[in-house]
């Protein structure tokens, strides 16, 4: 655990050491303690520098210890920061890699900070439900004042190193030799006077306006995370730094932590985090996993088509600084394809020159645009990323069987086609892997990366990997229709429809469903991602025929009910957000700003009318059952499939693919929240009312599971044998 050594010259250096990312674990802290000790008392040290052992300082209070009982947790890092600042002998943090959450908490302990020009900081709390409980709320708003303290606690943002030194977080950054730095300026201010760098000590310097400043900030977390508590508890622990001493401060940072801890969201949000870092372990029913194949390098790449999604997967290839080739098939495509991309990459350097990246320019990597196959005949990578068209993929890849060297691998970008079919025309089936990116591709993090029949292990393995290297969470799922994550939605979709054929308001459904914590309502999302699109996908996957008959009775298709009105918005050019009205107006085409349209509300009454539906106005609690538990038993019905690994892969693709809120887990962890008996029941009394809809009908898995009680989901794999991944 902590190392204690001396250095000749008076200097203790105390190295944390608890790998991967030296958490600090009750036993670290404990050692800690025990090496500051010995430092303090020995007359022979003069002055202490705090280190993290392989380049990483702290990651912050170890996670996995959060559900420990707390008189198993030994001392409370907060002890440990107040006895640091209170010693008289200087103390330097030497921040390498990270110092996060209570790893930043123990440097803001420490009277100064050198940091590498590579590290980042921040107290990342938030996003595990909690917030800084060992003085980081009471100390950074002394530190670096209000506005920005609140910046960095309620968002969670982590800050590079450059960045830090200019709000006045760290005293120093240095290419290399961090330690060695730090041990210099320990020894240079020994015997100096340490009061203006105990920072408990310090005032909060607040400017006049700090009461509209906190206010406005409590309205940005509401929309920003709704639902959650944290980011409400992080402001009031901020407010309490403006108005009360320090040691008050901090009985009401421990209050409010104490307040979250008795919620779900700790829990839920802890297990997102770990679900996140569980899904990269992929393993197949063969035996082989992430640990046994080990992935190709990707040096080059081509993408092929430079629409939305084209054009966002260049961007994520050349952030990742793999050289790209990116092709279209006309000039006329390509001219209008590499603006797009010019324009893209130019504001992601912006972007990394607003980080503080120098040579932002080289740090991307080159884009090479052309019209000629032949230019792919070397690269190690070929993404496909043309509209949803069979005919027109398979053309593709039939094709580049024949361009590309043998060992590249051959990816198709699509939101749900048979990846089978497209590698049954290539002269590599094993080689061919569905990349599902989420628009828009260079900032969403989400990759569904599909397993086809034939795809083979060292083929997962390596998109996997380039997953990772492109920033992505990669989730690995079956080749079913519409793969995962737009599987559950298509249902989702639909319910919300079926509301508004009965009565109900669309913008009520989406305001309850935001207030539940969706990033955004069932119509709002519809508007962005098209309507032609999703009925393009209704069509393809059998929720809806394909011919339109408004204002005729027909809201069957093989005994389901449909609904037609995407189909007739669709006919009326109404599009979404593209072409300036859906199922709300724009201000002009490609305008993002939802307004209720009263065109649309005669419409729909009308049609109400006509179609003589049955009103339904359901309650808020309802909308949220009927809509979102469709989710969640489509997502038993892809567990029993086989088509994911497990409930984690599924609340993983949910919370960073489709807004879901974290604070409840994702959509499994959620129903766990709720009580499987309970989602249950509640299904069984919507399908027998609704017996034309398919996704109503409780899954086995979940009756199975539901019929042992409320088990937890970590369980759900062992209590059922049966369940096993076809991936
Ligand atoms: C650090 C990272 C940036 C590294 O990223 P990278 O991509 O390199 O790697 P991975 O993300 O894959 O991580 C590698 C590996 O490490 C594990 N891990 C990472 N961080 C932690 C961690 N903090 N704890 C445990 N394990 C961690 C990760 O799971 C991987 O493991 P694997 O097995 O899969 O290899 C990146 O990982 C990252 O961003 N990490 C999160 C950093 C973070 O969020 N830190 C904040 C932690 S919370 C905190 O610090 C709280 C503090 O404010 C202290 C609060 C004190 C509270 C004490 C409670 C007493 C209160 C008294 C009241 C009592 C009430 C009661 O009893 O109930």
């Amino acid at each position: 655990m902590a190392t204690f050594r001396h250095i000749c010259d008076s200097v203790a250096v105390i190295t944390l050491s608890n790998p991967p990312v030296n958490a600090l674990s009750s036993a670290l802290i404990q050692a800690l303690q025990k090496a500051l000790g010995e430092a303090i008392r020995d007359s022979a040290v003069e002055a202490i520098v705090i280190c993290g052992d392989k380049g990483k300082f702290c990651a912050g209070a170890d996670i996995r210890e959060f559900n420990k009982p707390s008189q198993k947790r030994g001392p409370h890092l907060l002890l440990l920061t107040d006895l640091i600042e209170s010693n008289k002998k200087p103390v330097v943090a030497a921040i390498e890699g990270v110092a996060l959450g209570g790893g930043l908490e123990l440097a803001l302990g420490c009277h100064y900070r050198v940091a590498h020009v590579q590290a980042r900081v921040g107290l990342p709390e938030v996003l595990l439900g909690i917030l800084p409980a060992a003085s980081g709320t009471q100390r950074l708003p002394r530190l670096i004042g209000i506005a920005a303290a609140l910046t960095l606690i309620t968002t969670g943002k982590y800050v590079p190193a450059r960045e830090a030194l200019k709000l006045g977080i760290v005293d120093k950054v240095v290419g290399e030799n961090t330690v060695d730095e730090a041990i210099r300026l320990a020894k240079k201010v020994i015997g100096q006077p340490l009061g203006s760098r105990q920072l408990s000590t310090l005032p909060v310097q607040c400017p006049p306006n700090v009461e509209a400043l906190l206010a406005e900030a409590m309205v940005k977390v509401k929309k920003q995370f709704r639902g959650a508590q944290s980011p409400q508890a992080c402001i009031e622990a901020v407010r309490a730094a403006v108005h009360l001493p320090y040691t008050e401060g901090i009985k009401k940072e421990q209050e409010l932590y104490q307040f979250l801890n008795a919620t779900h969201e700790p829990r839920a949000q802890q297990y997102a985090f770990f679900a996140e870092r569980e899904v990269a372990k992929w393993t197949l029913p063969s035996g082989a996993s992430w640990k046994t194949v080990s992935p190709q390098p990707i040096h080059t790449a081509a993408v092929i088509g430079l629409g939305t999604m084209g054009s966002g997967i260049v961007i994520s290839l050349a952030k990742a600084q793999i050289p790209v080739i990116a092709l279209e098939k006309d000039k006329k495509q390509l001219n209008i394809g590499s603006k797009a991309v010019i324009s893209l990459l130019d504001r992601e350097t912006l972007k990394m020159k607003q980080l503080g990246h120098t040579e932002a320019t080289n740090s991307l990597g080159p884009v090479r645009f052309t019209l000629d196959y032949g230019e792919l005949r070397d690269v190690d990578i070929v993404i496909e990323a043309v509209f949803e068209n069979m005919i027109l993929k398979k053309e593709i890849f039939r094709h580049l069987s024949g361009i590309c060297k043998p060992e590249a691998f051959l990816c198709t970008n699509t939101s749900g086609l048979d990846i089978d079919e497209i590698a049954s025309v290539t002269d590599r089936p094993q080689m061919i892997v569905g990349t599902h990116f989420y628009a828009p591709a260079h900032i969403m993090k989400l990759l569904e990366v599909v397993h086809g029949r034939y795809t083979s292990s060292i083929s997962i393995s390596t998109a996997m990997q380039l997953a990772k290297n492109l920033g992505k969470i990669g989730v690995l799922v079956g080749n079913c229709p519409l793969f995962v994550g737009n599987r559950l939605m298509v249902l989702y979709l639909q319910q919300a429809i079926f509301l508004v054929e009965e009565g109900n308001k669309l913008e009520e459904i989406d305001q309850t469903l935001e207030n539940f914590g969706l990033a955004m309502g069932p119509f709002q999302m519809m508007d962005l991602a098209g309507l032609d699109t999703l009925w393009g996908c209704h069509v393809e996957h059998g929720l809806a025929r394909p011919e339109q008959s408004s204002g005729i009775s027909t809201h069957h298709h093989s005994s389901k009910r449909y609904s037609q009105l995407l189909g007739i918005l669709c006919e009326k050019s109404r599009f979404g957000q593209k072409s300036g009205q859906g199922w709300y107006k724009y201000e002009k085409p490609g305008g993002r700003k939802a307004m209720s349209d009263p065109w649309l509300h005669n419409f729909l009454s009308e049609y109400h009318g006509v179609n003589n539906f049955k009103t339904q106005k359901i309650t808020q609690e309802k909308i949220i059952e009927w809509c979102l538990y469709v989710i969640i038993n489509e997502g038993f019905k892809v567990l029993e499939d086989g088509m994911a690994s497990g409930p984690e892969d599924i609340d993983v693709i949910y919370n960073s693919g489709y807004g879901w809120p974290k604070h409840t887990g994702g959509p499994m962890y959620y129903a766990s929240l709720v009580g499987l008996p309970v989602v249950l029941t509640k299904l069984e009394k919507y399908y027998e009312a609704n017996p034309d809809i398919p996704g109503l009908k409780p899954s086995s898995l979940l009756k199975n599971l539901a019929a042992l009680g409320n088990p937890p989901l970590k369980e759900w794999r062992a209590l059922l044998g049966s369940w096993s991944s076809k991936l």
